[in-house]
Parts: C-alpha cells; structure tokens; sequence
C-alpha cells in the first residue's frame, strides 16, 4: 500500500477512490476501521469514516484509529478526503481532525483544497466556489446540518483550528511546483500550520500534487487525488495499472434506489420518468402508517420482471418540509432508509446484481443492510461516481453522492456494466 485514505464521509470516499482508479492505482475501499490485515492487491486503500457531522472528539478518534490501522497496513502517506464544499461547522471537524492526523504523525504543516474543478469546485483567493457563484451563495447555505455561509477557506479553517491556517495564492500556484514549495516552506518558517491553496483547474491540482510529493500527510476534496498517482510514479513508488478500474460482469438483473433529494438526484429521477421507465415511488406517510411498504415495492418489481426499475423516495424541498414537520426530520429520514435498504436486502435475494443507489445516507443505508465490508472500485461513471464490486461478491453497487451526476445518470450506469 502507497497511500492511506481517511474520507469523512460514504460516498465521499467512492468519490476519492474513483480519482485514484482513474489515474491506475487499484484501489479498495472499506466500511469503517476494519479488522486484520489490509487487502493485499491495493496500492491505495480508502476507509470510509462518518466522522463529518459527529461530535470533533469522536471524528478525531475515528480518524486517529483509521490512521494506525492503515500505518500498520503499510502506508507512509496520508489524505484527508473532506467534501469539495468544506462541509463543517465552527468547532469542526476538517480543523482537529487534521490536527490530530498532523500531529500524530509528527508533521507540523500541511495543505487543504477542496477544488474538484470537473465538477465545478474551484478555489480562487482563498474563496471556494461552486460552479459561478461563492460557496456561500450556493444552496450550501442552507445545508440542514453543515451551513457553510462564508466562503474564505483561510477563515473557515482557522475558526476549527490551534494553528495559523496562511494563503497559497494563484500567481504562486501558476509558478510551477518547485515555486509552490518554496512558497510552503518559506510559510512554515513564518509559523503556518496549514496552507489554503488556490486551484482554478486541474493543472493547478497537478502542481499541488508536486509540490505536496513529500508531505506525509495531504488534505483536500478528492480532485487532488487524480494527480497524485503520476507522482508516485514518478517517485518510482508506483506502476500504473491500466486495468485498475476493471471490474468482472456479474450478469443478474439491475435496479436503482434513489433517497436523496439533492438537485441533482431530482433531476434524475424526472429524467427517469420522462422517459416512461418504470418507478414506484415510496411515501414516508405511508411508512409512518405502518403500511409494509418495502414488500409492497418489491412485489410490483417482481411484476416488472427483467426490466430494470427505480425505487425512490426523492421529492421536492417543500414536500419534504411538510412531512419533516409532521413525523420529524430524523425519524422521516429513518423511516426512508430503512425501507430503501429492506428493498435492497429483497432484490440481491432475487437476483438484483447491479445496484444503483443515490444519496449518502441511503447508500450508508443499503451497505449496512448488504453487510458490504471492502468495495474494489471500478470504472467512473460520472466524476466522483464508479461501480464498484463488493470484495468476494458477485454484486456491483453505484453508490451516488447526491448532487453528482448528469441527468442521465441512471440509465447510463445500468449500460456501462453486465
Ligand atoms: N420524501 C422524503 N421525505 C423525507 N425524508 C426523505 C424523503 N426522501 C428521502 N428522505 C431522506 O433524506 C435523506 C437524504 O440524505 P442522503 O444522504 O441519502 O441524500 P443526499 O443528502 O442528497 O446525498 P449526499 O449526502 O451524498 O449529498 C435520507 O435520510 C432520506 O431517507
Ligand atoms: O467531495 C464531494 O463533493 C463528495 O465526495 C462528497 O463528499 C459528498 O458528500
């Protein structure tokens, strides 16, 4: 193993390993600190935390533990996956969690980037945006658990963080890697424990990855990812494999689940039924009802016979406010996903191979009812979103953040692989 992985979250991590598979690492993701030794056939290997929105101390324990098992694995590098929005809050979690990974591995300085510019993340001056507006005039400022209203990382950062958090600006990124590293160090001489750096495209990622070459810990979003793998390899630490991302078919039948309600799964699933394929939708009031709502989707697949459906809770903010107000957000939610995750359980029980679930809680969800431990991650379906074969298993899973993905996206998927 070249490099350890610690992502805060579910499908952040998918995302991360697909930037890593992409560029020819083999790539392994597990569920949780695992126990025993790590996968044998993995250059990189991506534990997958859900350390965004807890509470600091325990994220910081998650993370300390992920570290000293992928140590132990072998690894002598490390990345931070955060999200390419910075999802946080005042008192964390990207600040201690980095902190404590610094400090146990007795590093004093390192970088954070959030930039995934091919999906629209760019950080300019030490502002995040999304798409062409600043993070905090995106629809993240509404986010219900991590409202990220201010879009100067330098700020945000030192608000979660004991060290001085100082700017790697633009004109010194465009100077090249050397210039960029002599930028680092002249800054953690002047007593800067994390540099902000400035990435407007890929290339700017490429001389991060550069100038990062021999930090043993890096933090960023995952579009850094995509140009690390050339490093090491230029380090001599890594063969690209062209065959990374190839995953076997897996014949059986197909399906989608859909519980989020992100723009962009929404506009998925219209697509969807616009195109008159079959979709059963799931209602939280009738779960609350106690109606078995899960077997009833499964029987009206059943019916459908070889022709791949969706089922999806997925609705429109205001309808998901008005029944957030009447069951409560987190039982509403709860209700969802266990449902979805019952649906996932009775379709692999009939034959279901290939799974396409989108949204990070219901994928969260799903795993858990499946007991998927190690996910191989294969070929990218969109940016930041890959098959992947669940380890020993004939079984795919797609496993969507919310607000990836073109509008075709689920019918894309279902034709990429057999
Ligand atoms: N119709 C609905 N009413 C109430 N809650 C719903 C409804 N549909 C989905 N949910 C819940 O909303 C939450 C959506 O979170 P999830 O993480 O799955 O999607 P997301 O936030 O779009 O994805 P990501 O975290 O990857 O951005 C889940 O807990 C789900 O059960
Ligand atoms: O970085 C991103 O935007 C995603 O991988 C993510 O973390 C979604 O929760």
């Amino acid at each position: 193993m070249i490099l350890g992985v610690i992502a805060d979250d579910f499908t952040g991590a998918t995302d991360v390993a697909s930037m890593l598979v992409r560029a020819g690492m083999r790539t392994v993701q597990v569920i949780g600190v695992p126990e025993g030794p790590p996968p044998e056939d993995a250059d990189a290997v991506v534990v997958a935390l859900k350390s965004r929105t807890c509470p600091a101390p325990q994220a910081v324990r998650d993370s300390l533990q992920a570290l000293r098992w992928l140590q132990a694995g072998g690894a002598r590098r490390f990345y931070f996956k955060y999200c390419s929005t910075f999802d946080s809050t005042a008192q964390g979690n990207i600040g201690p969690v980095a902190e404590a990974l610094l400090d146990a591995l007795g590093s004093d300085f390192t970088i954070a980037c959030p930039a995934f510019p091919e999906n629209g993340r760019t950080v300019f001056r030490g502002h995040l945006f999304v798409g062409d507006q600043l993070l905090s005039d995106s629809g993240m400022r509404e986010h219900p658990l991590t409202p990220m209203t201010d879009a100067n990382l330098v700020r945000v950062l030192q608000a979660q963080c004991r060290g001085r958090v100082a700017l790697a600006g633009h004109p010194v990124v465009a100077r090249g890697p050397q210039a960029l590293r002599a930028h680092f160090d002249a800054l953690r001489a002047a007593g800067a424990r994390f540099a902000v750096v400035d990435a407007i495209d890929d290339a700017a990622l490429r001389t991060l990855a550069g100038a990062c070459a021999e930090l043993p810990l890096v933090t960023a979003g995952s579009g850094l990812a995509l140009a690390l793998p050339a490093v090491y390899e230029a380090q001599g630490l890594l063969r690209p494999d062209a065959q990374a991302a190839r995953l076997p078919a897996v014949g059986g039948s197909a399906g989608v689940l859909s519980g989020s309600c992100s723009s962009a799964t929404r506009e998925q699933v219209a697509h969807w039924l616009a195109q008159g394929r079959p979709a059963y939708r799931v209602q939280a009031r009738a779960l609350a009802a106690g109606e078995d709502v899960a077997a009833q989707a499964l029987d009206w697949s059943a019916a459908q016979g070889e022709t791949p459906v969706l089922v999806y809770a997925t609705a429109a903010p205001e309808e998901v406010r008005a029944v957030q107000a009447e069951l409560g957000a987190q039982a509403a939610g709860q209700l969802v996903e266990d449902c979805l995750a019952r649906v996932a359980a009775g379709w692999v029980q009939r034959g279901v191979r290939r799974l396409v679930v989108a949204g990070g809680e219901t994928s969260g969800a799903v795993v858990q009812q499946l007991s998927v431990q190690r996910l191989r991650i294969g070929p990218m379906i969109d940016p930041g979103v890959p098959w992947t074969q669940v380890a020993g298993r004939p079984l795919l899973l797609a496993l969507k953040s919310g607000n990836f993905g073109t509008p075709d996206f689920f019918a894309k998927a279902l034709a990429q692989v057999q």
